[in-house]
């Protein structure tokens, strides 16, 4: 995929705090785009992660949390929520000198627990990003606490609309949905792509074919989702002759209570969020 080049979004350095799976998606996806890693720093302990983001985007690497915030006008905080209490109560001293605008990508931890945290007064966003960011094809919800003011909003959206669109929610209760859906949700189709493979291949198909059968049939069927203007179930309608091969897959699924399935799968995601934030405040 070729994504248009723009310069970085954000006038000032930009400090991801933590450089695991997702800071990488993110981080490769706004190198991809700006060709400018000189304005990205990354604090991450574990060396083999931090010296592969400077090998694999250039981006300058930095062992502690505090080195590699001080003077950056951005924080992005990339850490699991298990240990964002702490990494916030280290920061908070730089956080009140500098008065950065913290964004956390961190499900479940709320923006009062992050102010409160960094020691209060400051702007936060809380942002819910996905994988797919590495490519470009992200898409983020984001929600502000009241501090932060329009130029703010502007500059958290305009960082995170460099790896994909952006949604903003007004309650802040629905970030945990969002978490749900769209942050967990390319695992779901991962696990689907796994299942449909080794399917594929009990049935009899080479594991390669299998595999580029099921690549390409995700990537189409996202394709027309979102390039044609047609709900899914039209789009599914079209492909279920009547008596044919669809329909005996299709009732097979709805027999196994596919639908509920998803259903408790998400209202999970959606319950560990809550869960997440309140074991760890
Ligand atoms: N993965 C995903 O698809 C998504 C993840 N998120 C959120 O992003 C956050 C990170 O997730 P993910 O990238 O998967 O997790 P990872 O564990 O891959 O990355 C977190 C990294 O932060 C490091 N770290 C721990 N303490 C510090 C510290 N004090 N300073 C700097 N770095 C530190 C960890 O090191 P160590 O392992 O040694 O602790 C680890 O390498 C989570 O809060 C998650 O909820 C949000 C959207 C999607
Ligand atoms: O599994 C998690 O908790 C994180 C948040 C969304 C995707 N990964």
């Amino acid at each position: 995929m070729t994504i248009p080049d723009s310069p970085l979004p954000i006038a000032g350095a930009i400090a991801f705090i933590g450089g695991g799976n997702m800071a990488r998606s993110l981080i490769g996806g706004l190198v991809a785009r700006s060709r400018d890693a000189t304005a990205i720093r990354v604090a991450e302990p574990v060396v083999a992660l931090r010296d592969g983001l400077h090998r694999d985007f250039g981006v300058a690497g930095f062992d502690q949390a505090a080195a590699a915030a001080q003077g950056a006008a951005v924080w992005l905080l990339a850490v699991k929520p298990q240990v964002m209490r702490a990494v916030c109560t280290e920061l908070a001293t730089l956080a009140q000198a500098q008065r950065p605008v913290v964004i956390s990508i961190a499900a479940g931890i709320t923006v009062t627990q992050l102010e409160r945290w960094l020691g209060g007064g400051l702007a936060v966003v809380r942002a819910m990003p996905n994988t797919p960011a590495l490519l470009g094809v992200g898409i983020t919800g984001l929600y502000a606490n009241p501090r932060t003011d329009t130029a703010q909003r502007d500059q958290a959206a305009a960082l995170l609309d460099a790896v994909g669109p952006t949604v903003w929610i007004d309650d802040e209760a629905q970030m945990d949905a969002v978490t749900a859906v769209s942050g967990s949700g390319p695992a779901y189709l991962f696990l689907l792509a796994e299942a449909m493979q080794a399917a594929g291949i009990a049935q009899g198909l080479p594991p390669q074919a299998a595999r580029a059968l099921v690549q390409q049939t995700l990537l189409g069927a996202a394709t027309m989702l979102t390039q044609l203007d047609e709900p899914a179930d039209v789009l599914r309608t079209r492909v279920t002759s009547p008596g044919g091969t669809t329909q005996a897959a299709v009732e097979s699924f709805e027999t196994g209570g596919f639908r509920a399935l998803v259903d408790r799968a998400i209202a999970a995601a959606t319950e560990r969020g809550r869960q997440l934030s309140a074991a760890n405040d």
